[in-house]
């Protein structure tokens, strides 16, 4: 009889994780090892799927062994994933084609100039929910197959396999026997159609896609394959892009309940039951999971920068060593004193979709000094979101009055707290703001039978509430010089 553990395997856009959690739910364990960006050029963003996949054994296996488990104490195993970010390779080697093209990536702005220009737009909105933009996987498989010598014909022939990263790792994990996904990564791809649920023949045309490149497609909480591991086995019963995942892990089950993760990029999903709701507001529509084979639906606001704006205070300008010191140097400034950083670094994601806009300061005085610098880049954090949530309100047509936050950023209290006093709504944090890797523990279990969906909602903590401080006036005039900022990024790189 296995012990009833469930492992996760999270692997993110910086960092893969493998964590260990108990039968209440509970955090036992977690290990972590960051991995190389790969920067070729300006406006690109790689990763190798070899340093993926071996970090992502690497953390697995000292999961077990600093805990001092073997695969017969685990019930199942869940994975989730950084979304979109794309892998090509080949079905017999399991050599990939090229590296792998991140979710960040913009290399593919003119091939998505290319669908507009065919009149695609309202028909991608209706059938994949989504907005045409390079952050999809699709415009970067027909790249890598107009690039790569001989990619497009070897794939014409059934020699090549397209992959997000949960699909990629299946298939390292099961040693090449699966190549699968599961609704809500590939309601990601641009590629699929959310309300046939089935890949989209005119898009595969319009892209040059053949369809034997594809993964199958599961349920969100389903049995994948299993993986062995120094002479025992255990399932993989639980797949979710990480969005998606943490809104499972944040319990948020029923319709109108939402979570913002604040991680490299900043996520707002809100659950929206069983039918899509088309946004008007600039919001995605996407598959949340789908659960013996029936989807719920989430609306949701991509930010492509927010911990990023953070890690580049560290990397970039070198103003602070480590990112919680950002709350240190946020709290000496008191206010950012007029100055806006819009982190623009990668386009506008929601609700803007541009593709050409970049990062910009704006409201520097002699006096502004590094702590200004450091606060407006965390407030604008809390800006983006509220851009966010207003659209939300807006296409949901409901007021929400509690936001569910998680994600590496969400310990930083001094952003919780501006966040709470930008939106005007009450800010609640989790006990365990690793909700990604718990939502794909919860879907594995789920499939086992470990847990059921109606009792993992009671089992829930809080660990701390923020309550909006600041009077409305004040709000108001401090976003209106947000929106004023963003403005003027907007377009910026057009003309290159
Ligand atoms: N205390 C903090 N204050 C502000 N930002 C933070 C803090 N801790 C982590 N971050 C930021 O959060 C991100 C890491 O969060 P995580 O959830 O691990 O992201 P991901 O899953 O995208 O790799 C990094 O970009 C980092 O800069
Ligand atoms: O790796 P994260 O947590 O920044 O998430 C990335 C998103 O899945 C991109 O859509």
């Amino acid at each position: 009889m296995k012990n009833k553990y469930i492992v996760a395997l999270d692997q993110g856009t910086t960092s893969s994780r493998a964590v260990l959690f108990d039968a209440q739910g509970d955090l036992k364990g977690m290990e972590q090892k960051e991995f190389t960006q790969i920067f070729p050029q300006a406006g690109w963003v790689e990763h190798d799927p070899i340093e993926i996949w071996d970090s992502q054994w690497e953390v697995f296996r000292r999961l077990m062994h600093e805990n001092k488990i073997t695969l017969n104490d685990v019930q199942a195993i869940g994975i989730t994933n950084q979304r979109e970010t794309t892998v090509v390779w080949d079905r017999t080697t399991g050599e990939p084609v090229h590296n792998a093209i991140v979710w960040q990536d913009k290399r593919t702005a003119d091939i998505c100039e290319e669908l507009k220009s065919k009149g695609l737009t309202d028909y991608i909105k209706e059938n994949t929910g989504l907005v045409i933009d390079s952050y999809f996987s699709g415009t970067k498989v027909k790249w890598i197959l107009d690039n790569i010598p001989n990619a497009r014909s070897k794939a014409q022939e059934g020699e090549l396999l397209f992959g997000t990263i949960d699909t990629w790792l299946i298939w390292k994990l099961t040693n090449g026997m699966v190549h699968a996904t599961d609704y809500s990564n590939a309601s990601r791809t641009m590629l699929y159609n959310i309300k046939t649920l089935e890949w989209d023949k005119e898009l595969l045309e319009a892209l040059d896609i053949p369809a034997s490149m594809l993964p199958e497609v599961k349920n969100s909480s389903d049995h994948y394959g299993d993986l062995y591991f120094e002479g025992e086995n255990a399932p993989i019963t639980g797949v979710a892009g990480d969005q998606q995942a943490a809104l499972f892990g944040q319990t948020c089950f029923v319709p109108g309940m939402a979570k913002n993760t604040y991680g490299t990029g900043c996520f707002m999903l809100m659950n929206t039951g069983k039918d899509p709701v088309k946004s008007q507001s600039g919001l995605l529509t996407t598959i949340a999971w789908g659960l013996n084979g029936e989807v719920t639906y989430a609306l949701e606001g991509s930010i492509f920068i927010a911990g990023a704006a953070i890690q580049w205070l560290r990397d970039g300008l070198k103003l602070i060593d480590a990112a919680p010191d950002s709350a240190y140097f946020a709290a000496k400034a008191g206010d950012a004193d007029g100055v806006y950083v819009v982190p623009a670094f990668a386009g506008l994601g929601a609700p803007y979709w541009d593709m050409y806009a970049r990062g910009a300061i704006f409201g520097l005085t002699r006096d502004t000094d590094k702590n200004h610098l450091v606060k407006a880049t965390l407030e604008s954090l809390a800006y983006q979101t509220k851009d966010v949530l207003e659209a939300m309100q807006k296409d949901a047509e409901i007021d929400l009055k509690r936001l569910q936050v998680d994600g590496g950023a969400s310990a930083n209290d001094i952003l919780m707290q501006f966040q709470a006093d930008i939106l005007g709504v009450e800010v609640e944090r989790p006990q365990v703001i690793e909700s990604t890797a718990l939502g794909a523990a919860y879907l594995a279990g789920i499939s086992v039978g470990m847990w059921r969906q109606d009792e993992i909602a009671k089992t829930r903590d809080v660990e701390k509430w923020f309550t909006p401080e600041i009077n409305p006036a004040k709000r108001e005039e401090l976003y209106k010089g947000w929106k004023k900022a963003v403005e003027r990024t907007m377009g910026w790189n057009e003309d290159k």
